[in-house]
């Protein structure tokens, strides 16, 4: 099961978060976020991560392919994750932007059936899908749970992330319901937007027990 821990801003947080066997951890560039880091503090951070073997993910929103691609060389990610309106034309873009097996993941805010179906564009276009929940106004990061009843049967073709208001106390329920190949969570391991209570990060990876971590 991959665990992409998402919204990380400080660098005591990345690496305890690392240690305790995350497969990725999620820095976001979306000057909006109260979770905000900027490309100097990634770099900082992605510097101190270099002896575990975690991905780094930039989480963007609406921002153009080539401001994207200077954040991934000069912060040093291993991966983007594009949590806007981005179609698949620009995923297409991106993909010729950034260097060779940078992974790029389209996250879907899920509200109905019609959502689901329209992941279908993006399939052969990027490397995994992130399914979040719907909620006006706001982009990531909510902590509320997309309808699970909309995903019966949902198999993608693709690896897929399973995020919104996950937490310690739910993430195994998820699972079972669920099954996607890995899973994201934010605020459901924080004690405020951007700072990761390490006792829920524990205990989220108490839960899940001995599962081995895929894909960093
Ligand atoms: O977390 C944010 O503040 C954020 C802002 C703008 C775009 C995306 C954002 N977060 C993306 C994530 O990957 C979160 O982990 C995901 O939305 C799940 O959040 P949560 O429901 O709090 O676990």
């Amino acid at each position: 099961m991959r665990v992409k821990i998402c919204g990380i801003t400080r660098d005591e947080d990345g690496e305890a978060i690392a240690r305790m066997g995350a497969s990725a951890l999620g820095f976001i560039c979306v000057p909006s976020s109260p979770r905000y880091v900027g490309v100097g503090q990634i770099r900082q951070m992605v510097d101190r991560l270099h002896s575990w073997r975690v991905g780094a993910i930039g989480v963007f929103a609406n921002v153009g392919t080539e401001p994207i691609g200077n954040v991934v060389r000069e912060a040093g990610l291993t991966g983007v994750q594009l949590h806007g309106d981005e179609t698949p034309e620009f995923c297409d873009r991106l993909r010729a932007e950034l260097a060779d097996g940078i992974e790029i993941i389209k996250a879907f805010r899920i509200k109905s059936e019609a959502d689901l179906e329209r992941t279908r564009l993006y399939r052969d276009r990027v490397d995994t899908f992130l399914l979040d929940a719907y909620h006006p106004g706001q982009l990531g990061g909510t902590g509320r749970q997309l309808d699970w009843t909309l995903l019966d049967g949902f198999d993608p073709g693709v690896p897929w992330l399973l995020a919104g208001g996950l937490n310690p106390d739910n993430v195994l329920t998820a699972i079972a319901r669920v099954r996607p190949t890995g899973i994201d969570l934010s605020s459901g391991v924080e004690r405020s937007p951007g700072i990761k209570d390490l006792a829920k990060v524990a205990r989220l990876f108490e839960q899940l027990g001995a599962r081995g971590q895929q894909r960093p």
